[in-house]
């Protein structure tokens, strides 16, 4: 039998290679080591290019042929049939093993199996241990290695009490070709197990082998960040997305943030993750909003990527300004894959879609000002210029399309003025949660002491979390002031640096009630002090 996924399910294929032979000693007192003994020498036409064993495989094949169909033609049917059908279950008593070919291509597109890599996945972690010859390859970084069985090699597996064999092995290419592809080795997994089993084997054991591949291999995998091309470089050799290797080192251990507040983003994350069932069963699209605020500085970013770290997705990173109409941003939305975290950074930027129905009104006032010329100028400048991708566009590919493509999508948008945003953005349902990220507090602080200055407690600790009681200083901040000036630049000096700018914040933030505090005008203007109001928030959640 050959196996090759189709639509996401495995079917068997009955082909060529499909026979029941003697493997060698099993739970029957079979001995299976036989049934590779007779592949070698089936393939020894190929390893040793004789020309003997060619002929005899050729010959004995064609002798077979020739009397079936002799016998077929000169005896009555019902009496070929029986011989048929008695010939088989002789065939079954002395040989009641059933083997299944897992090849390395799908088709002569040299498209990769997805069933091959699953069973190479599940298979490396079992060879390690119980194969003598391993082949080698570097994975993601170059630093780790996986290991994998070396061709001719045999695994042993047990499944309910059930013994298989994997063996892995090798088609070299018998003839030169004339091909646009070069000619490569095709390998293959071969699988065997007692007829008994057959039924439980194809409808239990495969689905698990595939499902532990499959999520070796999504742990395994290099994860990538996605950024939108321009539409006018998009062809056939320019794709919509390009990619980088994404390597954040972000993660919730090291994310300063208040150690509760974490722990439900991790609870929400892990329900979401294990949600399948839940969202299929109520019929909803297994996708999740994230609306992530606060001042600059706050971690936003960094929780998107400690969230991407976590859940082990690819990350695409959508700038909407560089696209044109919601066609496009439709057109790209459908080019990402399932597992992934789609990010739009700072909304309320990106676009004038804060809040459409405000900036619709506005427009409509400033253009009742204008002469009949200057307005015409105006729509065609804007015209050619402005993107137009509008709210809605947005809305609807996130309601629609992008939701019925594949499930396990996270939408994560950030600002820094979430009262700006329009209610259709944050309505129920579309962000299903809203993050605040704020400034430091002493437990985020502790976080941050332990990153950068590897210590738990110190005897200065008591004042640097009394001054941020009073004094806003975003953890980006914080951090600053702990990394090293110099190499090994000692702990006391760099916490006495961070007291040092909390004091000057303090009083920097004093003075901003009045006249001339440079800190608080910057803040203003770059956003603080932003708190979504309670109806909003009740709406988000
Ligand atoms: N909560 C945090 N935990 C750990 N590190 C943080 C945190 N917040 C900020 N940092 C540090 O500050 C740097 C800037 O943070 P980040 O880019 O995540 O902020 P942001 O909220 O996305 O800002 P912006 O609104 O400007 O995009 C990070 O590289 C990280 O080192
Ligand atoms: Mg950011």
């Amino acid at each position: 039998m050959t196996a090759r996924i189709k639509d996401g399910n495995m079917e068997l294929q009955m082909s060529v290679d499909s026979f029941v032979v003697q493997p060698d000693e099993d739970e029957f007192g079979h001995n299976h080591k036989l049934l590779q003994k007779l592949e070698m020498m089936s393939d020894l036409p190929s390893i040793f290019g004789s020309t003997v064993a060619t002929f005899a495989v050729v010959y004995s094949t064609a002798t077979m042929v020739f009397v079936y169909t002799v016998a077929r033609q000169h005896f009555p049917q019902h009496l070929v049939d029986g011989v048929e059908k008695y010939g088989r279950k002789l065939v079954n008593f002395a040989f009641p093993y059933s083997q299944i070919t897992f090849p390395e291509f799908t088709d002569a597109y040299m498209r990769r199996s997805e069933a091959f890599t699953a069973i190479q996945n599940y298979l490396s972690e079992k060879s390690s241990a119980s194969a003598n010859r391993l082949k080698a390859d570097a994975l993601k970084d170059s630093r780790s290695l996986v290991l994998s069985m070396d061709y001719n090699e045999e695994i042993a597996d047990e499944f309910d009490g059930i013994k298989v064999w994997w063996t892995s092995n090798r088609n070299i290419p018998r003839s030169m070709q004339i091909s646009l592809y070069p000619a490569v080795d095709e390998k293959y997994y071969k699988l065997t197990f007692h007829n008994r089993h057959k039924k439980h084997i194809i409808e239990s054991y495969l689905p698990k082998v595939m499902e532990d591949g499959k999520a070796i291999g999504q742990v395994n995998r290099l994860r990538k960040l996605y950024s939108n091309n321009p539409s006018k470089h998009w062809n056939g050799f320019n794709p919509k997305w390009s990619h980088v290797a994404f390597e954040h080192p972000a993660s919730f251990d090291t994310l300063a943030m208040a150690a509760k507040r974490k722990d439900e983003i991790i609870n929400d994350l892990n329900a979401f993750k294990e949600g399948k069932e839940d969202y299929e069963r109520i019929g909803k699209p297994w996708k999740r909003g994230y609306l992530l605020s606060g001042p600059p500085g706050t971690g936003k970013s960094t929780m998107i990527a400690a969230m991407a770290n976590y859940l082990q997705y690819d990350v695409y990173d959508l700038e909407l300004t560089t696209i044109k109409d919601n066609t496009e941003l439709r057109r790209l939305l459908i080019d990402t894959s399932s597992k992934s975290i789609l990010v739009i950074e700072d909304i309320d930027c990106s676009l004038d879609i804060m809040n459409e129905r405000e900036s619709k009104k506005r427009k409509i006032k400033e253009d009742d000002d204008l002469d009949p010329i200057s307005k015409e100028v105006k729509k065609e400048t804007e015209e050619t210029t402005e993107s137009k991708v509008t709210l809605s566009g947005v809305l609807n590919c996130i309601d629609g399309l992008w939701s019925s493509c594949g499930g396990e999508r996270i939408i994560v948008f950030t600002t820094n003025y979430p009262e700006k945003l329009d209610q259709a953005l944050i309505r129920r349902g579309r962000m299903d949660k809203y993050i605040e990220m704020s400034y430091c507090c002493f437990e985020a602080f502790k976080v941050l002491a332990k990153n950068y200055l590897k210590i738990d407690s110190h005897l200065l600790f008591a004042e640097i979390g009394e001054l941020l009681g009073k004094t806003n200083m975003t953890p980006a901040d914080v951090a600053e002031n702990l990394i090293p000036v110099f190499r090994d630049e000692n702990v006391e000096t760099r916490m006495n640096r961070l007291i040092e700018a909390l004091k000057a914040a303090k009083e920097g933030e004093g003075e901003g009630e009045g006249e001339g505090a440079s800190r608080p005008k910057e803040k203003r203007k770059r956003g603080c002090n932003i708190r979504i109001n309670k109806r909003e928030k009740r709406n988000i959640r």
